[in-house]
């Protein structure tokens, strides 16, 4: 498994490895790689004959004050982890191989009304910076398939529809959110979480389910579940950044007719910012 560094020498060994018939998947990640990710590898590897894992800590999609220059950095563990996985090529660019010009006069994919709201409304241009990485890196892989993960349920929604509108030639594939054994979604930024935290942090899971339990047994009045579960997030020592019901396939708001539904949540710990989601249908 080899670790490429600039898009031509990608370029070139993707071309090899299409003369040879191979389907092509693409991970992209920002590294510090967990199980999740590499439950995303595997589905790639089962769809795909060559798997492109990529590595790259986007810049363009951090606001001013977020944890890009903390942000975990750990390539060699990550080669370790993606050779076990099964993934045929690690692509770790630059910020300037990614971004020669800078980021300031870049063409930019601007994604509307799914990107805003949620995450959109909390972190504004953050979807235009992953929706503008994600088409430069679906243009520089060329894969048949991109696997993303439910996790990041808002920006998966985001992908399927740059993907859409612009024809690109790819099949995206979002996969189910992979925790630890108390619930919590395995995520990077966990790992900012103190000893203290950490016991605390499930309770953001556990959380949804409950809010999803009651909407499945008949309760109706939205906005009093949504209130009753952000106090239970506070009384827990969580601070919500937001926590919202939506339809599952449009990420409208939901009424009493809406049968596949989302809640979704983010969450301040501390300095963590935690995200979940939980998918469920309101029979
Ligand atoms: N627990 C998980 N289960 C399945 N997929 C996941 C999980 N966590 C992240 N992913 C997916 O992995 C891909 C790369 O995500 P990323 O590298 O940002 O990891 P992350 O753990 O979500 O990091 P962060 O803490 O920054 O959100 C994305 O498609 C993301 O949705
Ligand atoms: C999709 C992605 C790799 C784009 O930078 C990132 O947003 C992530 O890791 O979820
Ligand atoms: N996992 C989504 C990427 C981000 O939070 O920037």
């Amino acid at each position: 498994m080899n670790t490429l560094h600039t898009i031509a020498q990608l370029r070139a060994a993707l071309n090899r490895a299409r003369q040879d018939g191979k389907r092509i998947g693409l991970v992209p990640t920002m590294g510090n790689l967990h199980a999740g990710h590499v439950t995303l590898v595997a589905k790639a590897r089962q769809r795909t004959d060559f798997v492109v894992v990529s590595i790259f800590v986007n810049p363009l999609q951090f606001g001013v004050g977020e944890d890009l220059d903390s942000y975990p950095r750990t390539l060699e563990e990550d080669q370790r982890k993606l050779l076990d996985a099964g993934a045929d090529l690690v692509f770790a660019p630059n910020v300037k191989e990614m971004y020669p010009e800078g980021m300031a006069g870049h063409t930019r994919i601007s994604v509307p009304v799914v990107s805003e709201g949620l995450c959109g409304a909390s972190r504004p241009g953050h979807f235009e910076g992953v929706a503008t990485v994600v088409c430069k890196l679906l243009n520089i892989v060329q894969p048949d398939l991109a696997v993303f993960g439910q996790k990041d349920f808002q920006q998966l929604a985001v992908i399927r529809k740059m993907a859409h509108d612009l024809c690109l030639p790819v099949q995206v594939m979002g996969e189910p959110t992979v925790r630890a054994d108390d619930g919590l979604a395995l995520s990077s930024r966990n790992g900012y979480l103190s000893e203290e935290e950490r016991k605390i942090a499930p309770v953001l899971f556990q959380t949804l389910q409950d809010t999803a339990k009651a909407i499945q047994a008949g309760e109706r009045d939205y906005p009093a579940l949504i209130e009753c579960a952000r106090q239970r997030l506070a009384d827990a020592g969580l601070r919500a950044d937001y926590l919202d019901l939506r339809d599952a396939l449009t990420l409208d708001p939901v009424n009493t007719g809406t049968r596949d539904m989302v809640i979704l949540a983010a969450a301040y710990l501390g300095k963590t910012r935690l995200i979940d989601n939980l998918l469920f249908q309101q029979d």
